[in-house]
């Protein structure tokens, strides 16, 4: 079967299985993940409160947890939901926004890693900060750097936690211990419009929670936000209207503008 194939295929089983994604995310997205994962089929429940995480993760096809705007209670939280996830055998997905920029979240972050997420999506910027925890500078939630030079961070990563990494920007790069991809996809207009890093990771909980194999699954994921990214900066004259229109995108893709603009390649 060919690539296009393939990774089509599992944006068809997140429509037929419409997993249940549970979010321990940030206050700035949790409203365009949300609507994100509600538009490729799935369903996503954002659920922090620590009397009821376990119960929700138990529930859940996948859990995703985002530090975007981390606090001390919250921190906990996410620490229980990744313990969960872990003892349930069930894929957890981390996104490590700010990485570097303060202690809190390196520290947090190092304590999460315990729990051995399945996959790790982060800018390039936060890649790098994770595998060098402290010898790295980065500007808050956005990257200094491009993804090619997180690929060694990456790969660190991968082979220190056993993990799956997805470094997104202009060239999106998902690496295990033995594959790379790389999907030249997307529009520079996305960098304009927040969360769409950690829409990236939500869609990749979605991925995760249904298929089989679970770097395809990023892949197919990663794929899908670059290409309706695209089609949708086309028709957009600025941010606002490219947030409205990629949702729209994500929801009414076919599968010939998803084979017709795919630009993978596997190393
Ligand atoms: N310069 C770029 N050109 C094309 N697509 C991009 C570019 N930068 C980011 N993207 C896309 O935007 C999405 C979010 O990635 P990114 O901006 O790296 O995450 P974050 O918001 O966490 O920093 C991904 O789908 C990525 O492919
Ligand atoms: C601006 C900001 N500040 C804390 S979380 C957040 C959103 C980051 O979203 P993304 O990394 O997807 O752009
Ligand atoms: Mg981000």
């Amino acid at each position: 079967m060919t690539m296009e194939k393939t990774l089509w295929q599992q944006v068809q089983l997140v429509k037929q299985k419409s997993p249940l994604v549970h979010n321990i995310t940030n206050f700035v997205v949790m409203n365009n993940t949300a609507n994100a994962l509600l538009a490729v089929g799935a369903s996503p429940v954002m659920a922090h409160a620590r009397s009821e995480i376990r119960e929700m993760a138990h529930i859940a096809h996948s859990v995703v947890i985002n530090i975007g705007t981390l606090d001390e209670y919250w921190a906990e939280s996410m620490l229980i939901a990744a313990e969960a996830a872990h003892t349930m055998q069930k894929p957890w997905v981390l996104d490590p926004v700010g990485a570097g920029a303060t202690s809190f979240r390196d520290q947090t972050l190092q304590r999460l890693l315990q729990y051995r997420p399945a996959v790790i999506r982060g800018n390039a910027s936060e890649i790098i900060a994770l595998a060098n925890i402290n010898t790295t500078v980065t500007k808050g939630v956005d990257s200094t750097a491009q993804s090619n030079e997180a690929i060694d961070a990456g790969q660190i990563l991968a082979g220190r936690y056993n993990t799956i990494v997805c470094i997104s920007g202009e060239t999106d790069i998902i690496l295990n211990s033995k594959d790379q991809f790389f999907i030249r996809n997307g529009h520079p207009l996305m960098t304009k419009v927040t969360g769409l890093g950690c829409s990236a990771t939500a869609l990749i909980g979605a991925f995760t929670g249904v298929a089989e194999d679970k770097t395809l699954a990023v892949a197919s994921a990663m794929s899908l936000l670059g290409i309706a990214g695209e089609l949708a900066a086309k028709e957009s004259p600025g941010p606002g209207s490219l947030q409205m229109l990629l949702i729209d995108k994500l929801y009414n893709i076919t599968e010939e503008e998803f084979t017709a603009h795919l630009k993978i390649e596997q190393k």
